[in-house]
């Protein structure tokens, strides 16, 4: 069985942070069965934000949950970094996302007991290992939470929330954070700075974003946009603006 410390088959695996190559995912079988990614292929480079985009439907959850390995697909290869997921069991799975994933959701996820500085370095908790006094430090200025490190997420406002979420993703220095509809729940303005902080994650602290959303203002603050469609990668943008990618959903939509 191949060690997950092994050097990749292919050495160009290494130097993307996720990479999909014919990624199929069905559910269901016979007649019920929906093909939610078809012979799906994307490479993630490190140090970039990325969108995912499409209609309802299209499969960006399916997508979002194969690249993080919280789903297995019915066939194909998924790569975190040189690390093929379908090599490793279950238990090596779960520590691989655990340590080298992050995740930021739409309903924050956070646990109402556990104070901000504790929501934060739980990941590493689980993982049996110690926060690195500078990264933290860095994290939380960078996310503005200095101040209320001892607060309970009960005591902090929704904006507030999804930044300890984003520094609790961040704090294992994770190969790729995974962000799904991560300003869903927010006002316009709050969502735009939490989007900020996330392009800010990218530029500032090097780290790998890839966001599933439904929103082009959203989609703008990313360096590239892919869109799926009935399953399937359909196009894909470079420095995308809110209008050009407003204009391409509208199409996808009118082809649904
Ligand atoms: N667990 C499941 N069982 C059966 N079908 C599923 C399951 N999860 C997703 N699907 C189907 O797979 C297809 C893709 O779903 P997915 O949730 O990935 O789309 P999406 O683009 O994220 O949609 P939305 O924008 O509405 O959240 C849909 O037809 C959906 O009904």
């Amino acid at each position: 069985m191949r060690s997950w410390d092994q050097q990749p088959a292919d050495p160009a695996d290494g130097r993307y942070a996720v990479r999909l190559r014919d990624v199929t995912k069905r559910f269901g079988q016979g007649p019920t069965a929906v093909l939610a990614l078809d012979r799906v292929g994307a490479d993630i480079t490190p140090g970039t934000f990325t969108a995912v985009m499409g209609p309802s439907g299209s499969g960006k959850s399916t997508f979002l949950h194969c690249a993080a390995g919280l789903d297995r697909p019915t066939s194909g290869v998924v790569r975190l970094g040189p690390h093929d997921l379908a090599a490793l069991g279950e238990r090596r799975l779960t520590e691989l996302r655990r340590t080298r994933v992050g995740f930021v959701f739409q309903a924050f996820n956070l646990l109402p007991s556990l104070t901000v500085e504790q929501n934060i370095t739980l990941p590493l908790r689980l993982a049996g290992r110690q926060a690195q006094a500078d990264w933290f430090d860095h994290i939380v200025s960078a996310v503005g939470l200095r101040e209320r490190l001892t607060r309970l997420p009960a005591q902090l406002s929704g904006g507030q929330q999804q930044r300890v979420a984003i520094a609790r993703a961040l704090v294992t220095r994770p190969e790729v954070t995974f962000a799904d509809e991560p300003t869903g729940a927010l006002d316009p303005e709050t969502a735009r700075d939490i989007l900020g902080l996330l392009r800010q994650a990218v530029t500032d602290l090097h780290q790998t974003v890839v966001m599933v959303t439904h929103d082009p203002m959203a989609a703008a603050h990313t360096d590239h946009a892919v869109f799926l469609s009935g399953g399937r990668i359909v196009d894909g943008m470079d420095a995308p603006s809110a209008d050009r990618v407003a204009d391409v959903m509208s199409g996808l939509r009118r082809a649904a």
